[in-house]
């Protein structure tokens, strides 16, 4: 899996990506979404940049213009909850893009919160056979959510092309889809990689729980 992380380059999207870390900002709920969306739009630029193009001729009123577009049939998915404004993000560049949404959600299997299991119950999806997949989560810690949606998604049919994109991932959950998507065919793309992780699996120094700064705190 090639490994793209937009912290080692200077651009704009460190800005956002320092936003919704920092705790005098991360509390504005509003700019904390908008913050997610914005880097989910600069990532889907970034990525049209790998799709495969072909030139086409547009009529325009006074003649024929020849343009470079990408041909790949693409889907968005993502993992409700904190995925949302990322998915936007993603739709407000490929507006043409179909959707696809998975609930996956982590609990703690013991009462002391220290392992945590991914629980897997709505997929809402067109069939995914021979389509560019882009598959968008914010948080990448243990890697068991992308995984499992992953694998959820595999149930509607195969892509031809899988892209990754999260906005904070842990080292560990880095090399967790290393271990899944050896070789080079599948890209993930980082806002940030985050060296550890806390006993609850929360990422370190990361953000905190992107899902309740987006959308309030869950029962
Ligand atoms: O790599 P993992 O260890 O699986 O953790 C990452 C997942 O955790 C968070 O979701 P959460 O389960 O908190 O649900 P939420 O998005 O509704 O908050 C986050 O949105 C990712 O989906
Ligand atoms: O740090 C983390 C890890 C998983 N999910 C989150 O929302 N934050
Ligand atoms: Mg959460």
């Amino acid at each position: 899996m090639k490994v793209i992380n937009f912290a080692e380059t200077n651009s704009v999207l460190n800005q956002y990506v320092a936003e919704i870390r920092d705790v005098q900002v991360q509390s504005d709920r509003m700019r904390f979404r908008r913050n997610i969306e914005r880097i989910g739009e600069i990532m889907a630029y970034e990525m049209s940049k790998e799709l495969t193009y072909s030139e086409k001729q547009v009529q325009t009123p006074l003649g024929i213009a020849p343009v470079s577009t990408f041909d790949d049939d693409v889907v968005i998915a993502t993992v409700f909850r904190a995925g949302l404004p990322l998915h936007t993000g993603f739709l407000n560049v490929f507006d043409r893009a179909g959707n696809a949404f998975v609930s996956a959600y982590r609990y703690y299997k013991d009462k002391e919160c220290r392992t945590v299991d991914v629980h897997i119950e709505y997929i809402a999806t067109p069939d995914l056979s021979g389509k560019t997949l882009l598959l968008v989560d914010p948080m990448l810690a243990t890697g068991e959510s992308m995984e499992l949606a992953w694998k959820a998604f595999l149930t509607k049919g195969t892509p031809a092309k899988l892209q990754i994109a999260c906005v904070i991932a842990s080292q560990q959950g880095v090399d967790h889809l290393q271990r899944l998507f050896p070789g080079d065919e599948v890209s993930l793309w980082c806002g940030a990689i985050d060296p550890d992780m806390n006993e609850h699996s929360y990422i370190v120094p990361g953000l905190g729980d992107a899902g309740d700064l987006a959308f309030g705190d869950k029962l």
